[in-house]
């Protein structure tokens, strides 16, 4: 279908006010959407469903999910000449969000000198004035802008309306296929990924790599690591390694979920008491900032070979099912003609506190350059 039959369809859904989700995965120009039947919330809580799920930091709340056989499937290919972007920000900085961001990431700092975990993310809200009925050209923006990153779109009228371009996979699944990353460290892009990294924003992402590792050894038949990486995520820089390996028969979904998330990279290390912490400090509910979202149990059909020679081969090209799901980062939930816009970062012991505010304002330009 065309773009704007496309956009036209998820005007009318959200007119109703029922739910769906409209998203382009990284290096795509697919951009898909499931449509809720009904305003009915459904949850999964096994992840053997098919369809589209929207999960909380907190991993014993429940996942939303959109199930594949109660929704409409649409889609179109992204058409890039739809918007223009880019607002240049005043830099009006909140003094009070400052030094409350700061006193969390000193007694953050405090904690960890006194051994009661090696990392953890802190995280804050800023709010600005956003009226709803922006809300889909906000995603043709993000479309436009963030190529290389999951963009999506997702409302349920009883949970809520969620944007964001996250560069992070939490993990995709093909077959007994499995891929997952390990991302952290940030530095801002100035016109080059050819940069230095400080050993603290390394030992950082080799917390996080560590701990996947750890945490899938049981679970997959052979663990690969690919070089670690600078990549590049809008005006931002990170450290990023891909961990790859075949899952073991018995592995389901639930399994590495519950292994992966949240891992070291949205919560800390050792797991639970960076979590504690966090909801204890923290000041707020993260909801499902540092979630997770994406496609589950997806059947595919997977042509072998696309050399014409091979044509009669693609006829027993196979079925696969396909798990992909992203962490939900540099995201913003529309409520009450208010965008809240969730930022966050990794502190270790070597982290200076007023650049870990920097590091916040730095990310929350990503959706706020947008709005
Ligand atoms: C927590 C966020 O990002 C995460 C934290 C990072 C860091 O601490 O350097 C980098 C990438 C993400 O894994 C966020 O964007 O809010």
């Amino acid at each position: 279908m065309t773009s704007s039959v496309f956009f036209d369809q998820l005007a009318l859904h959200f007119d109703k006010q029922l739910p769906f989700v409209a998203y382009k995965k990284p290096n795509q120009l697919e951009v898909k959407a499931m449509l809720q039947d009904s305003n009915q919330l459904h949850f999964t809580t096994n992840f053997e469903d098919s369809g589209f799920v929207f999960s909380p930091f907190k991993n014993e709340d429940n996942t939303v999910l959109f199930p594949l056989n109660k929704s409409q499937t649409i889609s179109c290919l992204h058409d890039s000449t739809t918007v223009d972007s880019k607002k240049q920000l005043s830099s009006t900085i909140n003094l009070s969000a400052k030094a409350k961001h700061i006193k969390l990431v000193e007694q953050a700092i405090v904690e960890i000198e006194n051994g009661r975990f090696k990392k953890v993310v802190i995280s804050r809200v800023e709010t600005e004035t956003f009226p709803e009925d922006n809300t889909l050209l906000l995603f043709k923006k993000l479309l436009a802008t963030y190529k290389t990153a999951m963009v999506y779109c997702w409302y349920h009228p009883k949970v809520g309306l969620w944007l964001g371009a996250t560069p992070e996979t939490l993990l995709k699944v093909e077959g007994n296929r499995f891929l997952t990353m390990s991302l952290a460290g940030t530095q801002q892009y100035k016109n080059t990924v050819d940069v230095q990294w400080q050993s603290k924003e390394q030992e950082e992402q080799q917390l996080v790599t560590d701990f996947i590792v750890g945490s899938l050894e049981s679970s997959l038949s052979s663990i690969n690591l690919g070089t670690t990486e600078t990549i590049k995520a809008g005006n931002l820089l990170h450290l990023q390694t891909k961990i790859s390996g075949l899952l073991k028969p018995k592995n389901g979904l639930q399994s590495v979920i519950a292994k992966l998330h949240p891992t070291p990279a949205v919560c800390g290390l050792p797991k639970e008491n960076a979590k504690q912490f966090i909801l204890k400090n923290e000041g707020y509910n993260r909801e499902y900032y540092t979630g997770f979202l994406g496609e589950i149990n997806i059947k595919q059909a997977k042509t072998r070979n696309t050399n014409r020679r091979n044509v009669e081969n693609n006829a027993y090209g196979s079925v696969k099912t396909i798990s992909h799901l992203f962490v939900n980062l540099r995201c913003l939930q529309i409520k009450d003609n208010q965008a809240l816009i969730y930022v966050g970062g990794g502190i270790t012991k070597d982290s200076i506190p007023e650049n870990e505010w920097e590091e916040t304002v730095a990310k929350s330009k990503t959706v706020k350059n947008l709005l």
